[in-house]
């Protein structure tokens, strides 16, 4: 027989709550690897009428791959031989992809799945002038064009990620029941290197401000709140009314400025376990730039706008080409995300916190391959660029949560440790903990969503929701060490029991040998004496038997005699 200690069987699940405690608050604050490439969906669009009737053929080659992430440009060499140039992106999409599939297949509904767990998420649409960015961001000029069809048959054709977007969000919030959300948006213009408010075009050029928390902003922004489908879609709307549109030779209705629609997803958490509330602050961010043009091209009358937008669109390729060349060569090269008004606010976008997508659009006419090539070559470096996206919590409000993780780890601990130390048969009781209040449930911290910014709660409250939870964490963390410390007085008995325990289990058994030995010879005395009864009671069976046979004997010789003795009698007779 084999003896286990008792100390073997240390509660596994303890030692589990011990990890969690040291490990940092990894759901609070970010990803498992805290990583994020930009995701990069090429979209090219079919040859416009113009190009059509000139006769010229699309560049672009998709092979049948069922992935769809590669594409080829193809052009003619001098000596009239294909040059092939293959890339290869997250998504290729042809000319013949359709609103919906091209919602569908670029991957931008994980992005707003990020974003409804509390995480930035940024779109923006890269490419020359009139090669479709406004159409897969918007699609609303083509809304506006088919006012004659009715609307369900729009939405399915002309719709671009933007409004399917804001369909996809609501009906994600309606089907969920474990958060509280609030959806505010704002919507601003980056004309001539200067910002302005789509929604409040009165408001003249507004200030591009900087802070710990918020990053680059653009101050007094107005924000509005929607509760529904179509409050959102008016903002839209109206925003996009206001956009600054011209005509020129290569697009009738071509974006003028860069634009920026924000949807903020202010979210209200409830934790089931202690009822808290824990806010987190969504963002997604729908950036329609200005294409990239030559003024030869495009016969543009005004210069000045033509080379704002180009110089924006230039600074924001140097962002990316060291953003791309800085995460492939690991060196710290220099990123110059102040240089444009345009650079500053995609600062989060591009290498900083958020989850990316990358809209890039082309051309299919041979005359624009210089362009298209420069589009593609952007795309590539910019699929190099690694993000860090984190959920946004307001920092006091992540210090609670921290806390609150911290002692709820703690509580769970020291339930744990009770439990073995009555196991045990230990004290479970914890006593004259210096200076510090026993532990109770705090209120939430009361923030209420905001407009726009997170608002600041009060910072006294703040600071006394602060204190107590440290006064708990204290409280929690000695009555902690002295769990441990019982624990370990126990743990020190129980080892010496177990020794004891094995001492006596050695006598034990070899008692048992010696009792066994007994018991054997017990037993052989026993059978000797049974053999010996059957060898006796054998013995006695034989002399009856040879008395019986002598008997029979004496009794056959008996009866001779009388036989004799008559004979001899007759004869006797017979002489006389
Ligand atoms: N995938 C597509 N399918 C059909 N038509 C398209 C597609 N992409 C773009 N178009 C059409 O091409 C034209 C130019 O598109 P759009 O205005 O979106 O270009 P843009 O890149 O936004 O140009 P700009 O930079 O000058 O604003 C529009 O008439 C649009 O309807």
């Amino acid at each position: 027989m084999t003896h286990r200690p008792l100390l073997a069987k240390k509660d596994s699940s303890l030692t589990a709550v011990h990890r969690r405690i040291k490990s940092p608050l990894p759901e609070i604050t970010a990803r498992k690897n805290n990583e994020s490439t930009v995701r990069v969906a090429l979209r090219t669009r079919p040859l416009n009428t113009n190009e059509a009737a000139r006769g010229d053929a699309s560049i672009f080659r998709f092979p049948s791959n069922n992935n769809r992430t590669e594409m080829q440009v193809v052009s003619a060499s001098a000596g009239g031989r294909e040059l092939v140039r293959s890339f290869h992106f997250d998504v290729c999409a042809s000319a013949q992809v359709t609103q919906k599939e091209f919602f569908e297949l670029c991957g931008i509904t994980a992005l707003l799945d990020s974003a409804l767990e509390g995480y930035l998420a940024t779109v923006f649409a890269y490419g020359q002038t009139g090669s479709g960015k406004t159409y897969s961001m918007s699609g609303l000029e083509e809304k506006l064009e088919k006012k004659n069809l009715d609307n369900r048959q729009i939405e399915e054709t002309s719709d671009g990620l933007i409004p399917r977007t804001i369909r996809y969000l609501f009906k994600a919030i309606q089907t969920q029941n474990t958060a509280k959300y609030t959806l505010k948006a704002s919507y601003c213009e980056i004309y001539n290197e200067q910002a302005y408010d789509l929604l409040n075009p009165a408001s003249g050029s507004l200030n591009i401000r900087w802070n710990d928390h918020n990053g680059f902003y653009v101050q007094n922004l107005l924000v509005v709140q929607c509760d529904s489908i179509d409050d959102i879609m008016a903002v839209v709307d109206e925003g996009h009314r206001n956009r600054r549109v011209g005509s020129h030779e290569m697009n009738n209705d071509s974006s003028r400025s860069h634009s920026i629609l924000t949807l903020l997803l202010d979210q209200e958490v409830v934790d089931p376990n202690d009822g808290h509330a824990v806010m987190k602050y969504g963002k997604i961010s729908f950036v329609d730039l200005a294409g990239s043009e030559r003024l030869r091209d495009t016969k543009s009358s005004n210069t000045e706008e033509t080379s704002s937008i180009n110089k924006s669109l230039m600074t924001l390729g140097k962002v990316i080409s060291a953003l791309g060349t800085k995460s492939t060569s690991q060196s710290t090269a220099f990123v110059p995300y102040r240089d444009s008004k345009l650079t500053k606010l995609l600062m989060d976008s591009l290498g900083g916190n958020s989850l990316t997508l990358m809209v890039a659009c082309i051309s299919p006419a041979p005359c624009f391959m210089e362009d298209t090539l420069s589009t593609l070559n952007y795309a590539t470096r910019a699929k190099n660029i690694q993000n860090k996206p984190t959920i946004q919590t307001d920092p006091k409000e992540s210090l609670i949560a921290g806390l609150r993780q911290e002692n709820q780890l703690l509580r769970s601990e020291n339930a744990l440790l009770k439990q073995q130390l009555q196991s045990y048969g230990g004290s479970t009781s914890v006593t004259n903990l210096p200076g510090t209040k026993a532990p109770r449930q705090l209120a939430a911290l009361n923030s209420k969503p905001s407009n726009g910014l997170p608002e600041k709660p009060d910072p006294e409250l703040v600071n006394g929701v602060v204190s107590a939870y440290q006064s708990q964490l204290i409280y929690l963390q000695q009555e902690n060490a002295q769990l441990h410390a019982n624990n370990g007085y126990s743990e020190h008995r129980l080892a010496n029991l177990t020794l004891e325990n094995e001492a006596l289990q050695l006598k034990l058994e070899s008692y048992q040998k010696n009792l066994n030995v007994q018991t054997t010879i017990d037993r052989l005395m026993q059978e000797n004496k049974q053999l010996k009864a059957q060898l006796q009671g054998e013995n006695d069976t034989d002399i009856l038997e040879q008395v019986r046979q002598m008997n029979q004997r004496l009794e056959q010789l008996q009866q001779r005699e009388q036989e004799l003795m008559m004979a001899l009698a007759r004869k006797n007779r017979s002489r006389d």
